[in-house]
């Protein structure tokens, strides 16, 4: 296995974080297996009392990054391997993390550092394929939610602002009145609808969100020559910076027509709308009724035996995939599931979670606004990203927040106020 300390903490640059990982791009002396990677590393909160610590993680740090298996073992099954990054787990040591983080940490947004850092105490990391490297334009956009849900199982309360707004739309209004960032121009089911009009309506919501926030939403990052680029650079996107021959519009325009080509292009966002619906066929509402059979404990959240369930391991994860990809897959009634397929829809929903929280990079040329046609001409390539398990215990946490977001919906928003979000797969009445 290979071991970072073949490399100097100072040959890394700081790319970007999520909630729970940490980027790093190589930027060292030409290194066949280092060179055009990044290192994913794991964050720990500061100020985590070490009895939580060991209680969440005993042995974590030994082990490789579960994301490793999940993808080479699992994930690819049902996204080829040409829409995912290499991953690849690399050796760690504490003195080299402390260097590192020494070096790096004030090029991270004040308010991560001011609440997390590297986990130094982590033996393995993950290298994998750098996304934003290269004399091009890297744009990382967090899709989320594809599709409305069936209305089969849904209650009187919900059924009707589930069936007409998405729940990416509904959250978004939950955010801004509890004072959050929130792309609210953007609709994901017009980024998956496959229909040109649509997409660019899709691309131009999360640029203006985008363009709000500075650039701290995180629905869509955009990257120029491996350096994260901000709304008041723009002009980095661009071939020639000359700002004589630029103004924000045209970039934006040029922006929001080669990402939209570039996105009409590529199978990928097909596959993960594909993925999410059909590993969530009940929604929430219809696998808490189902757990609620199982438990028979109608008072508990999910019912006591679905919350006595352990995480699945990566062998579950194996046979689930093997049912779920096998030529007879079982033959569910989703309108009436039966106990006996309990824990095939219950691993079901985890894995159409991972795909619902999933990030897409899309590589493409740098603009060219002389030229902005040209990008008909030029290839561009799409790698989706963030593919985590999710553990069984989130299943509780989503019906509350499933009941959340559609009853402030329902009772803040009037009838004629609501947004109509259309599912291109459903058939439109009228
Ligand atoms: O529930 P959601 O839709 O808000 O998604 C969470 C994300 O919030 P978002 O609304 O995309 O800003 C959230 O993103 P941020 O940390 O807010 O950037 C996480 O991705 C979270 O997943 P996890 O708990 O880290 O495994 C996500 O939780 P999951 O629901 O995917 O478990
Ligand atoms: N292969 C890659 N190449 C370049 N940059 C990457 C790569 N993978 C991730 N990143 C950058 O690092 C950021 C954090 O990675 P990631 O989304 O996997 O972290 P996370 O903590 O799991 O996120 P979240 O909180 O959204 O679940 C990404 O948003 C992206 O900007």
């Amino acid at each position: 296995m290979l071991d970072i300390r073949q490399t100097g903490p100072n040959d890394w640059d700081y790319v970007s974080e999520g909630g729970a990982t940490i980027v790093f791009s190589y930027r060292g002396p030409a290194r066949p297996e280092f060179s055009d990677t990044v290192l994913r590393l794991r964050k720990v909160p500061l100020h985590q009392h070490n009895s939580a610590k060991e209680k969440s993680s005993p042995g974590d740090a030994d082990k490789d990054d579960p994301i490793i298996d999940f993808q080479t073992k699992c994930l690819q099954k049902v996204v080829p391997s040409q829409y995912l990054p290499d991953l690849q787990p690399v050796h760690l040591e504490e003195a080299w993390l402390k260097d590192l983080s020494g070096l790096q940490n004030h090029r991270r947004p004040q308010n991560r550092r001011e609440v997390d850092g590297i986990d130094l105490e982590r033996k393995k990391g993950v290298l994998a394929t750098d996304l934003v490297k290269g004399t091009c334009l890297s744009v990382e956009i967090k899709p989320k939610w594809a599709f409305l849900p069936s209305p089969t199982h849904l209650s009187k309360e919900t059924k009707s602002v589930k069936t007409q707004t998405c729940r990416f739309c509904m959250h978004s209004y939950l955010k801004v009145r509890e004072g959050q960032e929130a792309a609210t121009d953007y609709c994901p089911l017009d980024l998956f609808s496959g229909d040109r009009d649509r997409v660019a309506n899709a691309v131009s919501g999360l640029w203006k969100a985008w363009v709000s926030s500075n650039g701290s939403i995180n629905n869509l990052k955009i990257f120029a020559c491996g350096k994260a680029v901000g709304p008041s650079s723009v002009r980095r996107m661009l071939q020639d910076q000359d700002p004589s021959r630029s103004d924000v519009e045209s970039i934006r325009q040029a922006f929001v027509t080669a990402l939209t080509r570039s996105l009409l292009a590529s199978p990928v966002l097909n596959i993960l709308s594909v993925l999410q619906r059909e590993l969530d066929p009940l929604d929430i509402e219809g696998l808490a009724q189902l757990c609620q059979r199982a438990g028979g404990s109608p008072s508990s959240q999910l019912g006591a035996r679905c919350l006595a369930l352990p995480d699945p391991d990566i062998s579950d994860w194996v046979d689930f995939l093997n049912t779920y990809t096998s030529r007879d897959k079982l033959q569910l009634d989703h309108a009436n599931p039966s106990l006996e397929h309990l824990k095939y829809y219950m691993l079901a929903y985890l894995l159409s979670a991972t795909f619902k929280d999933c990030s897409i990079f899309v590589r493409m040329d740098l603009l060219d606004l002389s030229r902005p046609n040209r990008s008909e001409e030029s290839s561009s390539s799409i790698t989706v990203v963030d593919l985590e398990p999710k553990p069984m215990q989130k299943l509780a946490m989503w019906k509350k927040l499933d009941r959340e977001i559609a009853q402030t919906y329902a009772l803040e928003v009037p009838v004629t106020q609501r947004k109509t979000c259309v599912d291109a797969q459903l058939p439109q009445l009228g």
